[in-house]
């Protein structure tokens, strides 16, 4: 039997979204998420979002499969795109949907996304978590941050940061972010002992303290071109660090993202970026 879905991007890091609001089971096993997203054999994607019936409240819910069948609990570049998707199955064209709010029920919480225009999304993600086990990570004792920790990989030693923005992130500060062998050592840090849910990597130069440059090595998919949760968590780890300010623009491969990390409040993430629809049809895989 063929299935609708459509392809979105932001910032080129690939989705197959589906429109699953009958019911609150994924209408993809994780196997066939796998297969789906083959760049060879399926459609290709970095991942399949679900848009799923509200709970507790909400609009509606997000489930996501990486393209290795693994479930993260959030994806930022992914929700811009579940953002835009639910707008067009609602029947909203670009100028309707402008200021549009939705509550998005997550395995990381409740985020909030809005339709800014011009192809644009603005997404209150949440705080950050910055304990071990919130992480989780064994780099630190229970009750400290994990910032600047050396983590052995192979013959070298990095200082990382961790922060979790409902999904883990290892943040490493480098001088050249273009000089680090990406598909060498991000799977070995995805998979180090440190990190017992796996995590993911993100390489970062600070060009300025408002402008970073960050090359990112994601759970369960490997290189991407851009990594949402992976911008805010490298302003928080920035900030942290005292390498950079609270309002940054992230440069990542596909192109750059306006990240704020509120210092009131609950001190909330604050993502906006691009998320665009490429395609839509039927698949029999
Ligand atoms: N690309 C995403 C993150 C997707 C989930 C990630 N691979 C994980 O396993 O945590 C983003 O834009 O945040």
């Amino acid at each position: 039997m063929a299935t609708g879905f459509a392809k979105y991007h932001g910032l080129g890091n690939d989705f197959i979204l589906l429109d699953n609001r009958d019911a609150l089971a994924p209408h993809l096993s994780p196997e066939e998420a796998v297969r789906w997203c083959d760049r060879h054999f399926g459609i290709g994607a970095d991942g399949v979002i679900f848009a799923l019936p509200g709970q507790a409240g909400s609009d509606y819910s997000m489930r996501i499969f990486n393209s290795d069948g693994s479930e993260p609990e959030m994806c930022g570049n992914g929700i811009r795109c579940l953002a835009r998707f639910l707008a067009a199955l609602e029947g909203l064209d670009e100028t309707a949907s402008v200021g549009k709010t939705y509550r998005i029920h997550t395995l990381a919480g409740s985020i909030t996304p809005q339709l800014a225009g011009n192809g644009r999304v603005a997404v209150d993600m949440g705080p950050p978590y910055l304990l071990p086990r919130q992480i989780p990570t064994t780099l630190a004792e229970p009750e400290t941050r994990a910032i600047d920790c050396p983590l052995r990989v192979g013959d070298r030693e990095y200082a990382v940061t961790c922060v979790s923005m409902g999904n883990p992130h290892c943040i490493i500060f480098v001088p050249d972010a273009s000089a680090i062998a990406l598909e060498d050592v991000g799977p070995q840090i995805e998979h180090h002992p440190a990190f017992p849910q796996r995590t993911n990597v993100e390489f970062v130069e600070i060009v300025r303290p408002d402008y970073l440059k960050v090359r990112v090595w994601e759970r369960g998919a490997g290189p991407t071109l851009a990594c949402g949760t992976g911008a805010c968590a490298t302003v928080v780890a920035g900030v942290l660090n005292g390498k950079c300010e609270r309002t940054c623009t992230v440069e990542l491969p596909g192109g750059p993202l306006a990240i704020r990390w509120a210092e009131d409040g609950d001190g909330h993430a604050f993502m906006t970026g691009p998320a665009e629809r490429v395609f839509a049809g039927k698949y029999e895989g």
